[in-house]
């Protein structure tokens, strides 16, 4: 174990402590610094100095029990301009319950806010189960409750999850069968991502610029705030905190799919020293075995395949093999 007179300006043993030992950036703040340790300053260009961004149109959320309803067209076309253009949204009514979303939040802070020597078990080289790991997920026979919880609210949205999936595709002119719906969707992740108070959150950030690789991603935050999406012009635009909604964003694989109608978001997220803030991501991205690339229908339309067709499993090793960079990870798909 590492004391507080560690140099965690030294690249190893601020890797050891956090990553591999397990204390994470959180053990960090708690050892008590007082800055930002010199390999977590960001450069100039990937800081975020705005504590807020501005708010538009289209974020105001989307009701979505209104789908299937006499509003059904609407409610389509909102979601799918979305989807066009920020590739972000809010959406509420979503069918999972508002107390579960509650308990989720107060099960990541009480799951962080573990000693280490709690959450070591869990890491990755340790963790007693493949699926289970610490930073990505949890150990179903040691905590029941966590995994109930998230288990739960993978379950309760995937209806939700499925059905704009529905309309996206019906929206390119595309009827999925169940089975390739069921592998486009194949594998499922939730994650808790846990953002300690941070003494000087101008000079570093939460999560870098990225997209999520799948299809689409549910996102539970907090009230805290920080995250935000890059908007056409280049701006940043905060995705606000709205109490009950949930966060749905386009991954790559559906910009793939659609050949570009869709976009797969640029987003990043801010810390902050006025609290710890958790979110809940759920990811679903097709079985490691599905061929994917544009839709066939969508191509003869075009009249161009913007995309290649790669094996789901290749790019998923593509996208992890490379530190965030904004959308480069779509580069490995895009027709030459
Ligand atoms: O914490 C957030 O708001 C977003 C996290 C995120 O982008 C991710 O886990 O992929
Ligand atoms: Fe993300």
């Amino acid at each position: 174990m590492e004391t507080m007179s560690a140099n965690y300006e030294d690249r190893d043993t601020l890797f050891n402590f956090v990553v591999k030992e397990g204390n994470g950036v959180k053990g960090l703040i708690d050892s008590g610094i007082s800055c930002v340790p010199q390999p977590f300053v960001q450069p100039l260009s990937e800081r975020i100095a705005t504590p807020n961004g501005q708010t538009c149109e289209a974020v105001q959320p989307i009701d979505i029990s209104q789908l299937d309803g006499p509003c059904h067209t609407e409610v389509a076309k909102q979601i799918v301009e979305a989807a066009e253009t920020l590739g972000f949204f809010q959406v509420v009514n979503h069918g999972v319950s508002v107390e579960l979303l509650e308990l989720l939040k107060m099960s990541a802070h009480e799951f962080f806010e573990q000693p280490p020597e709690n959450k070591a078990v869990y890491l990755k080289e340790v963790s007693p189960s493949k699926l289970v790991k610490y930073g990505t997920s949890f150990v179903p026979e040691k905590e029941k409750a966590i995994e109930e919880v998230a288990l739960d609210f993978l379950k309760s949205s995937m209806a939700m999850v499925k059905r704009i999936v529905e309309v996206l595709v019906e929206d390119v002119g595309v009827i999925l069968e169940e089975e390739r719906m069921n592998s486009l969707m194949g594998t499922k992740m939730v994650n808790m991502n846990y953002y300690p108070t941070c003494p000087s959150p101008e000079l570093t950030i939460g999560v870098g610029r990225h997209s999520d690789m799948g299809m689409l991603t549910v996102l539970l935050q907090d009230g805290i705030g920080g995250l935000y999406v890059k908007v056409d012009n280049g701006d940043w635009l905060e995705i606000p905190p709205l109490n009950g909604a949930l966060v749905i964003n386009v991954g790559d694989t559906l910009q793939i799919l659609s050949n570009g109608k869709y976009k797969s978001a640029e987003h990043r997220v801010r810390t902050t020293n006025i609290g710890s803030r958790v979110s809940v991501p759920i990811f679903t991205a097709p079985n490691l075995s599905e061929k994917i690339g544009p839709l066939p229908e969508v191509v003869e339309r075009d009249g161009v395949a913007r995309y290649k067709e790669v094996l789901f499993q290749d790019y998923m090793n593509n996208f992890f093999s490379q530190p965030h960079d904004g959308k480069k990870s779509l580069d490995f798909a895009r027709a030459d």
